[in-house]
């Protein structure tokens, strides 16, 4: 039985994770009583499994995106819906990655890993832990569960926060920027780990990123978004195939793509 896979066939409208961002446009107040105009008018559709990152300069409005996808703020015009449900609020469809690991100090990695789940109406603490301990498995820190985050490393914390970001089965895993700290052989490390994770659990997967190279070896699809207000000016698919490893990285293939998303780029 694998770890992600296993759901109830009855809940498929509620894994699927297609993504529809309609015309969203998204205006935050001052304080001196003026606008700034974070997003505007943007529209793409992503469909269920698919890996989508996002590039753009800073500030064009990607997290503010992100928290809109999530639920965790409403766009002041447009809407957006997971599978065929309009976003109104936070859900247990989608998982959350920041680019700090934001982990509980005074927690255990497990009772980090396993909150999300356990903060849930119909939890059940053996099933909870089983899945922690099968979590803790796949991002290879079996072992470490009674752990407390302050004893991991950056790259260690990270893998934490991807499992607790996974621990509700997301049909949606939205990351923002989640390497940006570490250093480039863990980085390199945990892209791999990451698309590992993303093929068995079948989830779509949105993920924010300043790193070109980083965009293109992970992708399906890349979009690059204009300075504020942002709104998408170039969408392009990444046809290298996978599995993806070193050889990608070296291809002239991957050289080209990442040349042509530079040039979409303005800083
Ligand atoms: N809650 C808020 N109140 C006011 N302004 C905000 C708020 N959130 C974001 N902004 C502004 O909206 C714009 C877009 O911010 P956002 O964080 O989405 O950009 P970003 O592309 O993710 O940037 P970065 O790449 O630097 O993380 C910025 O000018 C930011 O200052």
């Amino acid at each position: 039985m694998s770890l992600l896979t296993d759901r109830n066939p009855t809940d498929a409208a509620r894994h699927d994770g297609s993504i529809t961002i309609d015309d969203v446009s998204m205006d935050f107040r001052t304080r001196d009583g003026g606008t700034i105009h974070a997003l505007t008018e943007s529209s793409l559709q992503i469909p269920s499994g698919q890996f989508i990152s996002v590039l753009g300069p800073s500030g064009c409005g990607k997290s503010t995106l992100l928290r809109i996808i999530a639920g965790l703020a409403a766009p002041t015009s447009g809407s957006v819906l997971i599978g065929t449900e309009t976003v109104n609020g936070p859900s247990r469809q989608v998982g959350i990655a920041f680019q700090t690991p934001a982990l509980l100090q005074w927690y255990t990695v497990a009772e980090n890993i396993g909150l999300p789940a356990k903060m849930g109406k119909n939890s059940h603490k053996g099933a909870v832990d089983a899945r922690v301990d099968g979590l803790l498995d796949m991002v290879k820190l079996s072992g470490l569960g009674q752990k407390y985050p302050r004893e991991l490393s950056g790259g260690m914390r990270q893998r934490v926060a991807i499992a607790r970001c996974l621990v509700n089965d997301p049909a949606v895993i939205l990351m923002d920027e989640p390497f940006g700290a570490l250093d480039a052989i863990t980085r390199e490390y945990m892209h791999d780990e990451l698309l590992s994770i993303w093929q068995a659990s079948g989830a779509t997967v949105f993920f924010i990123t300043h790193d070109i190279s980083e965009a293109v070896y992970l992708s399906d699809r890349v979009i690059v978004m204009s300075p504020r207000p942002g709104r998408i000016v170039a969408d392009m698919t990444i046809g290298l195939p996978r599995p993806r490893g070193e050889a990608t990285r070296q291809s002239p293939e991957f050289a080209r793509l990442a040349a042509d998303l530079r040039q979409h780029i303005s800083h």
